[in-house]
């Protein structure tokens, strides 16, 4: 069997916390590998190292049989590892080729660009990644921005790719192509690495998946040997629940009532949400679903009052609110996560504990005569972190120390643990390990069956339709329609999705 890389007895430690120990892992030349572990299992750690941005304390990393110490990333890309990343590093103002001319000949305003664009053309015919090199970034879909990354690494000529967690912001379809262009590299001998906490996907395109935990590896093995829950298993150390327990409904009173909301965007120019009326009542989750882009982010910035509205009414427990800064919404009794987590939803410099507290740090009990109550806020934050398994279980430890699942845990804890009237989350699970998606679900759920009212926002059609009550699905800022969860499937969501109706679906059904 030939090793492209070979990683060996690595450790990797951040002054008491171990983020890697005693890892040991081999990928195949032609293979794809997929990493599997819990929420700061040590993954992003491993691969970092694997991409030159950090170096291990012990170990060792072997290409082709020859021990590499990478000082920076530039000595990982000349000895060919390849790593796109979840949040792209693209220049929108420029070109496809530009973009990937860019690094490799820094300032080179004279570089040869019929040679550029011939080898972008070239790359993008062998590995089947179509796409126009003298497009503009800024106009490209989210899969598109993902194929100019990938193309970056090819041209510097990797010889191994590195994704991460590389579906997480593509629509189904895009996905669908990605693996596509996954078996053509796999085709051409290109091993690929994989992360991802997406089972399903790891349990079609990879060959070989190895497992970590808490910093460790437990073990690699052939994907067809598993089955997905047997991976959760090995992952998590425990079974793990995936089909939901849901009680029946007890409906109360409208909490949220959005009628003829328009929303333009920052520069006044087009409309994001165009016309949109809905309710959210106590003791329902209404889930919004929609392909990326739709409206859907500018709709809760507009109910949550981060961003202005150009007209319409939201009424918030009977009351107009659209007139009211966020933080009053806030103090009113409504609670947000946010898609955008390190944007929005956490301070990163500060610890958990400030995290913790954040929207309350000034209320008691947190607060007493403009005095911080450090105790008070510790250990109110102790437990939480405990119930939300945030690890480590450092309250002191700050945000931007924690991997990004376990921040996404600070955010959920803090808002749910709020015991608000209305929560609104977006994305509430994106980055997150099977174990924890079971614990957020069982808690959204449980928030539902205690009378609260909640707006889901999410990519994810399965969470949408086994969480909500109705869903309501977006298209091109507008309302297709309000459903039933209970009485649609998953491709009628997709059609409308897509902004087709179901009775066209239903007709060539019936006609089959
Ligand atoms: N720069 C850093 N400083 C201190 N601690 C860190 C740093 N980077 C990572 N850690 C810690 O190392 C551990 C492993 O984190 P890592 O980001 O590698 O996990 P992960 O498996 O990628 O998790 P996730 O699935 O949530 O992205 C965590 O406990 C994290 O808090």
């Amino acid at each position: 069997m030939e090793y492209f890389l070979d990683v060996v007895n690595v450790r990797k430690a951040f002054s008491s916390v171990v983020a890697n120990d005693d890892v040991n892992f081999r990928v195949l030349k032609g293979e794809v590998h997929a990493i599997l572990g819990e929420n700061g299992a040590g993954k992003s750690t491993l691969m970092k190292i694997l991409c030159g941005l950090y170096q291990p304390d012990q170990g060792e990393v072997k290409l082709e049989g020859q021990t590499v110490h990478f000082q920076s990333p530039r000595d990982a890309i000349r000895a060919g590892i390849g790593m796109v990343h979840q949040h792209f590093m693209l220049i929108p103002a420029l070109t496809v080729a530009e973009n990937i001319v860019l690094g490799d000949e820094p300032g080179a305003v004279n570089y040869d660009k019929t040679g550029a664009i011939e080898k972008v053309k070239h790359l993008s015919e062998r590995y089947q990644l179509h796409i126009d090199p003298k497009a503009k970034v800024a106009d490209l879909a989210v899969g598109l921005q993902q194929r100019v990354e990938i193309l970056k690494v090819l041209y510097r000529n990797a010889k191994m790719l590195i994704l991460d967690e590389p579906t997480a912001l593509l629509t189904p379809q895009e996905s669908e192509q990605l693996f596509e262009v996954v078996a053509n590299f796999k085709k051409q001998g290109m091993p690929v690495i994989f992360i991802s906490h997406k089972l399903d996907e790891v349990k079609s395109i990879a060959d070989r998946v190895t497992v970590m935990r808490a910093g460790r590896t437990v073990g690699s093995h052939d994907v067809t040997d598993l089955t997905v829950k047997q991976m959760a298993n090995l992952m998590v150390g425990r079974d793990v629940v995936f089909a939901l327990e849901k009680q029946p409904q007890r409906i109360g009173d409208i909490i949220l009532e959005v009628n003829d909301l328009l929303v333009k965007d920052v520069k006044k120019h087009h409309i994001k949400v165009n016309n949109i009326s809905l309710q959210v009542r106590k003791g329902e989750i209404v889930g919004v679903a929609g392909i990326d882009g739709n409206g859907q982010v500018e709709l809760i910035d507009a109910i949550t009052g981060l961003h202005k509205i150009s007209g319409g009414s939201i009424r918030f427990n009977g009351r107009e609110i659209s007139r009211l800064s966020s933080s009053d919404r806030v103090r009113a009794g409504m609670a947000y996560v946010p898609q955008d987590r390190q944007l929005y939803g956490l301070v990163l410099p500060f610890n958990i504990v400030d995290n913790m507290i954040l929207r309350d740090v000034r209320r008691k009990p947190f607060s007493n005569w403009g005095f911080l109550r450090k105790k008070v806020a510790a250990s109110y934050t102790k437990p939480l972190m405990d119930e939300y398994d945030i690890r480590p279980r450092d309250p002191y430890k700050k945000a931007e120390e924690l991997s990004g699942g376990n921040q996404q845990k600070v955010i959920l804890a803090r808002e749910v643990s709020r015991d608000p009237d209305l929560l609104i989350v977006a994305q509430p699970t994106r980055g997150m390990d099977v174990g924890a998606i079971e614990h957020i679900h069982q808690q959204l759920l449980r928030l539902r069956d205690e009378g609260k009212a909640i707006l889901l926002v999410s990519l994810e059609l399965d969470e949408i339709l086994s969480l909500s009550d109705r869903i309501a699905v977006l298209h091109e800022g507008k309302i297709v329609d309000i459903v039933s969860a209970e009485k649609i499937s998953r491709e009628q969501v997709g059609l409308l999705m897509m902004g087709q109706s179901i009775e066209k679906y239903q007709n060539e059904v019936l006609q089959q």
